[in-house]
Formats: structure tokens, sequence, C-alpha cells
């Protein structure tokens, strides 16, 4: 699909060349760390890792090509994946934005705990959506905490609802639950785990429960903060090794596994190999009508994506009343926030200090030529990706080449797909022996498939449950940051498992009732379970006997890695990691993993895991084929821009499809309403939203063209949607990962795309962070009156009451970052300069709750109510 560019963005200084840079050896350069630190033994093993004298590129500033758009020749860039953090370290203000959590839907889940103790010291008539603390936690609120359930009376999703108890709508009141003894639990209990949580209340902190193991078992100590992954098997280290691959230039490998051994320092450069790959692109149109090809079975949503295995998933015709509860909820638990995350940051420490398996303080690294081709591998050798553009994104690998059962070939090819991508080439034979693997791949290459793959073949290959099984095992467990994403991924699976129908996929996820999924689970047992983590750790407490079957899981899958191993979404996740075994295989995937995850990483991975990236080192994490710009005016600017570039966009691409990123839940829906006001074909999205309402969106964007999706972060990772033509990002990107995760809806499957950051004059710091990524600047398309009138009229139509929130929002979102919220009377000042581009002679008052709450009462400029 040709991409015009839009003629209007002229780049600036075309006179300026891209910066030069020093001839990069792409060899990871291993450095020896003099005396480890006993402490933490993780952190050394990937500081090893730092590339040595490192450029950093500066933005480059290029002409602007005419279409149709070409790959950056021989694009260069001092994007070392090991050096990256900590020059954006060095930069604190860009890390300032660093969200505490991302997703308010999956937020739901995780305050729901805390909703529960009823400490609410919030106003629920505020609408206010930041915990008004951001600079302690550096992190933004984003959508994440509306204090006041505001109904989406729009989507007419709302209407005679009823507010769910969830206590009383659920039939397994935690006392119900027995107390599980991992030991009388079968096969994988034999860790001598002592699962006490229950008798006292479920696992919150303080209750003096314990969660202990020993042994093979999930060590979970002390006040339940602490957790503690002591592990016999998975003494050894991680390691890393490069394997062939393909570049641009003929040089370097770009599939690389990364091995540790915390028994000694060796280092051993990474075998790089360029073998010939050529792009092929013949294949792409068989995805997308698979992709619309699974509305034939039972829909486990009833606008939601329809999967085929219509057994798994009873229809629910239910209305979404504790849908809303649920969201109500989220906004009785901010208070607390600040103290979670500070436990939070101390557990992680404590785990290094605890941590006693660390028999070796040093780091080795071991390179290894090649894990495809390794003699020992019990999976046929896999061909060597051959050099070709970084189009490429299939190897020359076939499926059929890996141990892959008869029957999960025959799903392969029922969905079209033939040759391997080079994520899953390089990650299949490692995890198919059984390996812990830590995977980053550029957005949209197929890392789904790459994880769920041999998960299934685990699920064949372990003994059939007997139907009068009461409560069978999941074997594999799969954690999605967002609703649409364990969707999307329970959809990947089916297909998958399109010949294996024995075996069962099941969701568990916000926003949907507790209840339905209980009985679901208790009539469709399934094997593999897809879940967002709030609700996993509901079903953990609230759900009798799921408890017992999570102690079944042999591979658990992180998907979206970073993101869960974020502070958001931590404490779940450790929660979790205690709720199955330690005796599992641990899949961790995404498509940015940095320095900070790859030092955590170790609460969910085995020491000896590998570490495979097929982004090769000091290239970009973005694709060549997306054209990435980046554009700043002023804050009165923007909606006619806004406006003006998608005019444009939609005149010269007939099949367009564009996502515009906002920066929060509020604003995303005052820019929905002001582009409808303007008549473009929009929807939106966000998690202020009914899931239902979510669910049926993201299908019908999936499905369509000639759509704009105007959204916030909730369609940020993960979501496939084909064929996006360009990604507009409004605002600052909570952080450089955003961005690329962001931009990355774009330029999926080797396709082109085009990605405009628009950003005003005080967020233009952002920038630093991105600056190894071949973002150009461009000019702002200069607005003509017509438009600019245009635009003033569609925003005296948008309702108050959007515009009141968007405001609000607009603070709580800027204020949360630590280089905008610094300065409270600036913060101010630009709040109401927002305030005006709505059309507002005088800024919406806010609560003085709220203001307090966000460390802004008496600040000038602000009014009070
Ligand atoms: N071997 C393959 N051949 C062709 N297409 C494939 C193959 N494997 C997966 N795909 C398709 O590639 C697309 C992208 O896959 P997927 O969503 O798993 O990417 P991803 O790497 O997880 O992206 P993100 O980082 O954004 O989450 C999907 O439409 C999927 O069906």
């Amino acid at each position: 699909m040709p991409i015009k560019l839009l003629p209007h963005l002229r780049f600036l200084n075309p006179s300026v060349s891209v910066t030069g840079f020093p001839s990069m050896n792409l060899q990871p350069t291993v450095r020896t760390i003099p005396t480890f630190c006993r402490i933490f033994p993780f952190k050394l093993q990937y500081l090893g890792l730092t590339r040595i004298n490192q450029q950093p590129q500066l933005p480059s500033v290029r002409k602007l090509s005419t279409r149709p758009f070409r790959t950056r020749p021989g694009s260069q860039s001092s994007g070392s994946d090991f050096n990256r953090t900590r020059e954006r370290g060095r930069g604190g203000e860009v890390r300032a934005s660093k969200s505490l959590i991302e997703d308010e839907a999956e937020l739901s889940d995780w305050v729901s705990d805390l909703g529960s103790k009823r400490n609410n010291k919030y106003d629920d008539d505020s609408d206010f959506k930041s915990a008004g603390s951001g600079e302690r936690r550096g992190g933004r609120e984003r959508e994440s905490f509306p204090m006041k359930r505001r109904r989406e009376n729009d989507s007419g999703e709302s209407r005679g609802r009823g507010r769910m108890n969830r206590n009383s709508a659920n039939s397994f009141s935690r006392n119900d639950n027995p107390r599980f003894n991992r030991r009388s639990d079968g096969e994988s209990r034999d860790d001598g785990g002592d699962f006490s949580r229950r008798k006292s209340g479920g696992i919150e902190r303080g209750n003096g429960n314990s969660f202990r193991g020993n042994g093979n078992g999930n060590s979970f100590r002390g006040n339940g903060n602490s957790f503690r992954g002591n592990s016999n098997s998975s003494r050894g280290g991680s390691s890393y090794s490069s394997r062939g691959g393909n570049s641009n230039s003929s040089r370097g490998g770009n599939v690389s596994s990364f091995r540790g051994n915390s028994s000694s320092l060796r280092g051993n450069s990474s075998s790089f190999r360029g073998n010939s790959n050529p792009s092929r692109g013949g294949n792409s149109n068989s995805f997308r009508e698979r992709r619309n090809e699974r509305d034939d079975g039972g829909g486990f949503k009833k606008e939601g994506m329809q999967l085929r295995r219509e057994a798994k998933f009873s229809e629910d015709d239910s209305d979404d009343s504790d849908v809303e509860d649920e969201d109500e909820e989220r906004g009785k638990t901010m208070n607390g926030f600040e103290d979670l995350l500070t436990e939070e940051v101390s557990d992680v420490e404590d785990d290094d200090d605890d941590d006693d398996d660390d028999d070796g303080s040093t780091l080795r690294m071991n390179a290894r030529k090649s894990i495809g081709l390794d003699k020992e591998d019990d999976v046929k050798s896999v061909k060597r990706s051959s050099p070709g553009n970084d189009n490429s994104y299939l190897s020359e690998s076939r499926f059929d080449e890996c141990a892959i059962s008869p029957l999960s070939l025959k799903g392969i090819k029922g969905a079209g797909y033939e040759r391997m991508t080079k994520v899953q080439e390089a990650t299949l034979p490692v995890i198919l022996k059984g390996k812990d693997v830590l995977a980053k791949a550029k957005t949209g290459t197929g890392k789904t498939v790459a994880f769920l793959l041999p998960a299934i073949e685990v699920v064949i290959k372990s003994p059939p449950v007997g139907r009068d099984q009461k409560r069978p095992p999941i074997l594999v467990l799969v954690m999605c940051p967002t609703r649409e994403l364990a969707n999307q991924a329970a959809t990947e699976a089916n297909t998958l498992l399109k010949y294996h129908p024995s075996i069962g996929v099941q969701v568990v996820i916000g926003g949907t009732r507790l209840t339905l999924e209980q009985k679901r689970m208790q009539t469709n047992p399934c094997q593999i379970l897809v879940a967002t983590p709030g609700r996993l750790k509901d079903h953990i407490e609230n759900t009798a006997g799921f408890a017992t079957r999570l102690m079944g899981v042999k591979v658990l899958v992180l998907d979206e890695a970073d993101h869960l191993l974020d502070m958001g979404f931590r404490k779940d996740i450790e929660k979790i990691i205690a709720a199955v075994p330690k005796q599992r295989q641990t899949l961790l995937f995404s498509a940015t993993v940095s320095e900070e995850v790859r030092q955590i990483c170790h609460i969910a991975l085995k020491r000896d895991h590998e570490f495979i990236s097929t982004v090769e080192e000091g290239s970009e994490e973005t694709h060549s084929q997306v054209r990435q710009m980046h554009l700043v005016a002023p804050l009165d600017k923007q909606f006619p821009i806004l406006y003006a570039l998608l005019k444009e966009h939609v005149a010269d691409n007939p099949d367009y499809k564009v996502l515009v990123f906002c920066t929060t839940a509020m604003v995303t829906r005052l820019v929905s309403e002001l582009l409808g006001e303007l008549k473009l074909n929009v929807r939106e999205i966000h998690s202020r939203k009914p899931q239902s309402y979510r669910t049926r969106i993201s299908d019908e964007f999936r499905k369509s063209k000639g759509l704009i999706l105007v959204t916030s972060d909730v369609s940020a990772r993960g979501v496939d949607y084909p064929d996006v033509t360009l990604v507009i990002q409004v605002g600052l990107p909570a952080e450089r990962e955003q961005y690329i995760h962001r931009l990355g809806r774009t330029g999926r499957k080797g396709k082109e795309g085009e990605g405009i950051l628009l950003l005003a004059p005080w967020e233009e710091f952002f920038l630093s962070s991105v600056k190894d990524l071949p973002i150009t600047k461009a000019s702002a398309p200069s607005v003509d009156p017509d438009t600019q009138k245009k635009v003033e009229r569609a925003l005296s139509h948008v309702e108050m009451k959007n515009k009141e929130a968007a405001y609000q929002a607009w603070l709580g979102y800027y204020n949360s970052n630590k280089k905008v919220g610094k300065d409270k009377c600036k913060l101010v000042e630009l709040a109401n300069e927002f305030s005006r581009c709505m059309g507002l002679d005088t800024p919406p008052a806010i609560p003085k709750l709220v203001l307090g709450k966000m460390g802004l009462r008496n600040v000038p400029g602000l009014r009070a109510k």
C-alpha cells in the first residue's frame, strides 16, 4: 500500500546532514566488571553487556522524499540496546514520565483488591484521574485513576446497569477456598509449598499470610511483600549469544541471545553472520484473510472478537453491569499507591539481597554461534536467515523444520503461515528444548506465535486430562497487559489449535463478569489460559479450586514482558508467579527490553535463561519501512494541524487506517468528538469505555479500512490491527518504549507505514530519549484561516463536560511528569493554554480535593470548587 507523503510537511534545514557516526562495531562489547557486588548479581550480568564508546545519534533532519517511501539506505544508529537505557537514565527528564500504570483498564483489576478495603479517601464525585502524586512516583496516572464513576452514555452501553457487589456476585468466597497444599496436588506439586493465604483472607500483605516454598517451591515470605525466588534447577546464569540473521550491511546477524553464568565472567563476542534473506512480500494477504475468518465460533463476548472454538467460550449476553462497577471501584483506590510503589521498589531490592541462588557472583558471557543449529538440539536444524532488508520479517526456515507436531503444523498451515518469522526461527528451537527465554523482536513480527506454538507442544505432550478430573490443571498461562491483547492472543491460540480439538483456551480479563468466567471455567475446562493480571489475581483469590488448577502450570508467558514487570503490574505479577509452580518454563516477550527489565527479569526467569534478540545491536528498534516524523507546534495550533494532517492522509490514501494516540482517556474522548464534528470517520477507544464497547470497536477497526481510531494507550501495545497506514501521537508519550510500541501499530509484517509525533515546544525534551531512532523533523503544515475556523466551530460543539474532563485529565497527566510537572505555576499556565485551545474562556474549576491530591492547591491560575 503506497503511503503518500504529506506534501505540506517540509523538513527543516535540509542542508543539515545526518550526523556522522564513527563506524560501529556490532560485536557486543564485553566489559569486565571488576568486582561484583554480591547484592546485585543480576544487575551486573546485564551491565556487563554495555557497549562502550557509543556515540549518541542526534535526530536526523532529512529532506522529505517523495513517495513511494523507501527504506533509508544504510541507516545508522547509535542505538545500542545496552547503552540506551543508561543514556536515557542520564537525561533524567526522559525517564520522568515513566508510567506507573499505563492501562487504566487493567489497573481496575489491580486495584480491586485495594478497593475492597474500602479505605478510599477520595471524593467519588471527583473526576480526578491522577493520584496527584506523580512526582514521587515519577509516573503518570493517565487514565488510571478516575475518582468519579462517569458513565459513558455516548456509547449507549451504560444504561440500566446495576452496581456490582463483587463479594455477593461471587459465589466462591475466599473463606470457602480450601487450604491449598501443593503437595497434595499431583505431579507438579513436589515442592512442598504451603499455600496458606486463603485462611487469612487473601494475599494482601500484613495479614500474616505466608506462601512459603521449600525446595522447588516459590517463596513468598515475610510479610508477603518479599518475593524470593529460589530455584534449585536454575543455576548457571543466563546466556547471550548472537546468531546469524540479516542486516542491511551484511556484516551482522540480527538475532542474538544472551546467556550469562553467574559463576564466572568470560567474554565471547557474539558470532554474527550475515545471511541473505531476500525480502519477500507475497504472502501477507493470507494473514488478513485469516483474521477475518474468525467469526464463525461462539464469541466469548457478545460484541467481541469471536473465537472459533465455540465450546471454549460461552456466550455472554448479559450486560456489563459489573464491568462498570469495576471501573468505579478503580477510582476508590488511589490512596496508597505511593506506599505500594515504595514497597514494590523495596521488594525488588530485597529480591536482590535475598536471592540465595547467586553462588557465582561473576558473569559469564557465552556467545553461542547458533542455537537453532546446535548439534545437540533435539529439533531439526533451522536454516540461517539470510541478509535482506529491514522489511524482511520472515526467515528462510519453515515450521516443518522444527519439532512441531503434525496437527500443529496443520494449524499453522491453515493460518496461512509458511515460513517462520525471524523471532520464531530464533526462539522456537530454544523454547522447544524447555529453556526459559527473554525475547526481544520488533513490533508486528510474530511474537505471539513464537510463544504460543511451543507452549501448545507442551500441552500436547502432557498427559490427557481425565473427564472426571474435578480441577483439571491449567498447563499454559499467558499474561497480557491489556484486555484487547489477551483476546487477540486467545484468538491466535485457537487458530493454531484448530486441529487439536481436545485443547481448550479461555480468557479471563477485567471488565467482564467474574462469575461468568467462573462458570465458564467450570463447564469448559481449559489447558491454556490467557489473562490480564488483575483479573487473574481475582480468580486466584475468589474462584474455588482455581489456585489448585494453576499449580499445573508448566509454561508461563509474559507477553509485553517489560510492561508487565513495570511498577504498575509488578505486584500482581509477583503474586501470580508465586501461585504457579517454580518448576516451569517461563517465556518473556516484548519489542522493548530495557536494561532495567533485564535487571529484574529474574523475578520470573531462571538464571540460565536465554536472552534472544532479533533486533540487531546498533540498529533501531523501529522498522525502517516506517517513516517517522515529529512536528513541533504550539498547543493552539495542534487541533487544526491534526485535522489538516488527517484530511491530507485521508485524501491521499483511499484505504487509510489511522490511529491517533492521545495522552489520557478523557483527552481521547475530546479529540474523538472534535474529529467527529469535523466529519471525519472516527471511533474512540479507551479505558473509560465499557469492555463490550472496546471489544466491538477494536474488532471493527481490525477489519475495516477508511477509519480513524482515536485511542489512549489501551491500543499502544501488541494489538495487531492489519494495514494501519498512519500513527499520530499527540502530546508527550509516557516514555520512549511507549512511543515505539504505539508506532509499532503500523509497519507490521514488513508493510510500510508512517508515524507522526506532534509535540508542543515544551515537550521537545522527549526527543532526546528517542534520538537514536530515525525521526525526522518536519515543519508543521500551515493552517489556513478556513480550517482554523472550522476547527473552532467544531470545538464549540464539543460537550462542555468533555472539555472539563479533558482539562482535568490533561493537568493530571502532565502533573505526573517530572519534567513538566516540576514547575506547578508553569504547568497551570500550560493547562490553561490547553483550556483556551478547547475554546474555553476560563479554565474549568476542579474539586479542591482533587487539587489537593495533585499537589496543586493554591497554585495561581487554577479554579477550585
Ligand atoms: N510465520 C508467520 N508468517 C506470517 N505471518 C505471521 C507469522 N507469524 C505471525 N504472523 C502474523 O504476524 C502478525 C503480527 O504478529 P504478532 O501480533 O504476534 O506480532 P508481535 O511481534 O507480537 O507484535 P507486537 O510487538 O506489536 O506485540 C499477526 O497478524 C500474525 O498473525
